[in-house]
């Protein structure tokens, strides 16, 4: 999956934008609020996810303009592709020609992964910012997640209504086992499909990992829940498993009043020789945990669409050493990349790509 081109009009700050790629390397590099973020969003944008950033679309319409128009080519399943997208007045969306009703249908033609500084709560925060990412994740290879989740949380809310009511007046129990026996059934999927996604991402993100830290540091992941379980388990006894961890939580839930248990409270941990990264990872060592992570989700993308997708990397190169600069710069190999930072001493150890300059919303080669 490679950028051929992108051209932006009255998008952002940017001024009338030309962009011709390199097929490997990209660097964009200019002072802060110059309109880094803004291109790689731009090209973000055909994925037809949302931003990665908290902004509405007619956030991308430029100020005091009434349209803004992105144009894509690029190469996907061997052949030369294009898309355009149209925000403000005439809202349009073309794919190869073909309008869509809205930029979800753009979804998996053309495919990208995304670091940005947010990803940094992956490993700074709390359980339910990695239960998102590992979900999400999953959903973009295995489309019937989707659904399976969605299964599981309605039957969870079920349950906490019941929990709910019984905590307040003591009615409806045996509906509990109910939803229990339902709660069991999706749950033991969610847990497989995260725990086997996560063993193969883990996997991934530690040979990063060990290539950002020159082989002196190991990233270890591992999947944390409360049932302790092969993956290779056969779903019917994930399910039995499940279902006798939920009955022995009952007098916690109906005390509690909502579910103490199940795959909505996993997690997975993150540690570097040893040690948690959240506690006692360095600035450096963090952003590259969660670095290593978004690459590895991008290469299993790869197993399933046979394409490495295109790697955006916003604002990677602060706090990395010398040597994590250049295994971003020279080592993420099959893959097209485009890397913003703010200093010029940070892409000095390019050995092949493009870089351009971005002042003011104007792009330029450097
Ligand atoms: N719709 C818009 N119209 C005009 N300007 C906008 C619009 N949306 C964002 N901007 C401006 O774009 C500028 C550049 O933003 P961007 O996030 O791309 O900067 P950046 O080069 O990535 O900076 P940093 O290095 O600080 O992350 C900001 O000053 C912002 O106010």
């Amino acid at each position: 999956m490679k950028v051929l081109s992108l051209s932006a009009e009255g998008y952002r700050n940017l001024a009338s934008v030309s962009l011709c790629p390199d097929e490997g390397v990209n660097v964009i590099c200019g002072d802060n609020a110059q309109g880094k973020t803004n291109l790689i969003e731009a090209i973000w944008n055909f994925t037809g996810a949302k931003s990665f950033r908290p902004s509405k679309e007619r956030d991308f319409v430029k100020k005091g303009e009434r349209v803004a128009t992105l144009s894509l080519s690029f190469s996907a399943q061997g052949r030369e592709q294009s898309a355009k997208l149209r925000y403000g007045e005439r809202r349009e969306i073309l794919l190869n020609g073909v309008s869509k009703a809205s930029p979800a249908e753009l979804a998996g033609s053309f495919c990208c992964v995304v670091f940005s500084p947010a990803h940094l709560s992956i490993v700074k925060e709390g359980p339910s910012v990695r239960r998102r990412f590992l979900d999400g994740a999953i959903c973009q290879v295995r489309p019937r997640y989707i659904h399976v989740l969605y299964q599981y949380k309605k039957a969870l809310s079920q349950k906490n209504a019941v929990l709910k009511e019984l905590y307040k007046n003591g009615a409806a129990y045996d509906l509990l086992d109910v939803f229990d026996d339902s709660i069991a059934v999706w749950g033991a999927q969610v847990w497989r499909t995260r725990v086997r996604y996560l063993n193969k991402l883990g996997q991934n993100a530690c040979s990063i990992y060990e290539g950002l830290s020159s082989r002196r540091e190991e990233l270890t992941v591992g999947y944390k829940s409360f049932l302790s379980l092969s993956p290779d388990t056969p779903l019917p006894q994930v399910q039995a498993a499940y279902r006798e961890a939920l009955r022995a939580a009952r007098t916690d839930d109906t005390g509690a009043g909502f579910s103490t248990l199940g795959v909505h409270r996993d997690d997975f941990s993150l540690q570097i020789d040893g040690l948690d990264a959240k506690v006692y990872g360095s600035q450096g060592q963090q952003r590259s945990a969660a670095l290593a992570l978004k690459l590895a989700e991008g290469y299993l993308l790869k197993e399933v669409s046979g394409e490495t997708p295109v790697m955006l990397l916003d604002d990677v190169m602060s706090e990395l050493d010398q040597g994590r600069q250049s295994y971003v710069l020279n080592h993420l190999e099959g893959a097209q990349v485009f890397i913003t930072c703010c200093d010029a001493g940070h892409f000095e150890g390019l050995l092949s790509g493009r870089v351009f300059r971005m002042e003011r919303g104007a792009l330029s080669p450097a």
